[in-house]
């Protein structure tokens, strides 16, 4: 996922990315995001690239729900490596995240990174004032980065740089910070997590892995677990997993087969509410669980997990 300010350089990234993915033998698919009614960015796009437009509105208020369908048609019919989300400049990241983890359950999809592009000048003026709706959000979508582009540095004076690269590590230390200008940086960093997970058999996702996290405490950081369940439930274990889930899971969702019923139930929870829903799909799902949150330790939640998945070994 692509996130940043509008203006903030995500397109010029996507472009170096493109780049990049073309060299290194990497098929990445794109989604657009703008609030207007034309892509323009879209037709600068190479026409080799598979890509989908969601235009009109923006993904994380008006159609959560197809932007998960729009992924999993993209990773159906195209089978990229890689899947590029470029949100539009205004989007609350959180919200976007939710839409996305939506395609798990019907495509081998994980959220991967959350890298946000940050304009340098433009923070540098926000933090000057202190407050204010776009300050708000800027500040919503560096916390949620697992990598932070501190882009358009050219338009900063050497003497402010600090005073950005601290207030990006305090606001978020979990993430890596590239400072930038015209989004330059090496691809690489930004596959990271992606390359490290590839090897797994059975991926789950961490769209967070706390690299820095070393000298710092787990808490404030945004964390996504994705399980894909290898056998089936039951039912009450379940439940009780839900039910225990710590504060600090304010979201879950999924698919699960439980062994007690013999049938596919959808599950969501929120605010501590559960909600299932009995489900008999027409297209092939995947049994899966999703879990949005802040600061809670993804290990503990996959044991848990596993200790009821039961043909896990
Ligand atoms: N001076 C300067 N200009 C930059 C830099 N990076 C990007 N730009 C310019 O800023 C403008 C916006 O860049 P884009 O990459 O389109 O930004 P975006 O985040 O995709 O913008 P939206 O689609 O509107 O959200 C373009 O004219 C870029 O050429 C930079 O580091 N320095």
């Amino acid at each position: 996922m692509l996130t940043g300010f509008l203006g903030s350089g995500k397109t010029t990234l996507l472009n170096r990315i493109l780049e990049d993915a073309k060299k290194h033998n990497r098929k990445p698919a794109i989604l657009l995001n703008e609030v207007g009614d034309a892509n323009v960015e879209g037709v600068l796009i190479d026409n080799d690239i598979p890509m989908s437009e969601m235009l009109g509105g923006c993904i994380c208020c008006t159609s959560r729900g197809d932007l998960g369908l729009e992924l999993v048609q993209l990773a159906r019919e195209h089978e990229p490596d890689v899947i590029w989300i470029e949100s539009t400049g205004v989007a609350q990241p959180l919200e976007i995240m939710d839409g996305v983890t939506e395609a798990s359950l019907y495509a081998k999809l994980e959220l991967k990174n959350v890298v946000t592009v940050v304009d340098g000048r433009l923070l540098l003026d926000k933090m000057r004032i202190g407050s204010g709706k776009t300050f708000k959000l800027m500040k919503e979508q560096i916390r949620v980065a697992n990598v932070l582009v501190l882009n358009k540095i050219d338009l900063v004076a050497e003497s402010d740089l600090s005073e950005l690269q601290e207030a990006l590590a305090d606001w978020n230390p979990y993430a890596r910070i590239v400072t930038t200008t015209r989004s330059e940086l090496d691809t690489a960093l930004l596959y990271a997590e992606y390359q490290s997970n590839q090897s797994e058999q059975m991926p789950r996702v961490s769209a967070h892995e706390h690299h820095h996290a070393h000298h710092h405490s787990a808490h404030d950081h945004v964390n996504v677990v994705t399980y894909f369940f290898k056998g089936t439930v039951h039912s009450e274990a379940f439940e009780q997993l839900l039910r225990g889930l710590p504060d600090e899971v304010y979201r879950a969702k999924g698919i699960v087969a439980f062994q007690d019923t013999a049938s596919l139930f959808l599950f969501q929870y929120a605010y501590r509410e559960i909600d299932f829903l009995r489900i008999t799909p027409q297209k092939q799902v995947n049994n899966v669980a999703v879990f949005i949150g802040e600061g809670f330790s993804e290990s503990e939640l996959i044991e848990r997990l596993e200790k009821i998945d039961t043909t896990a070994s």
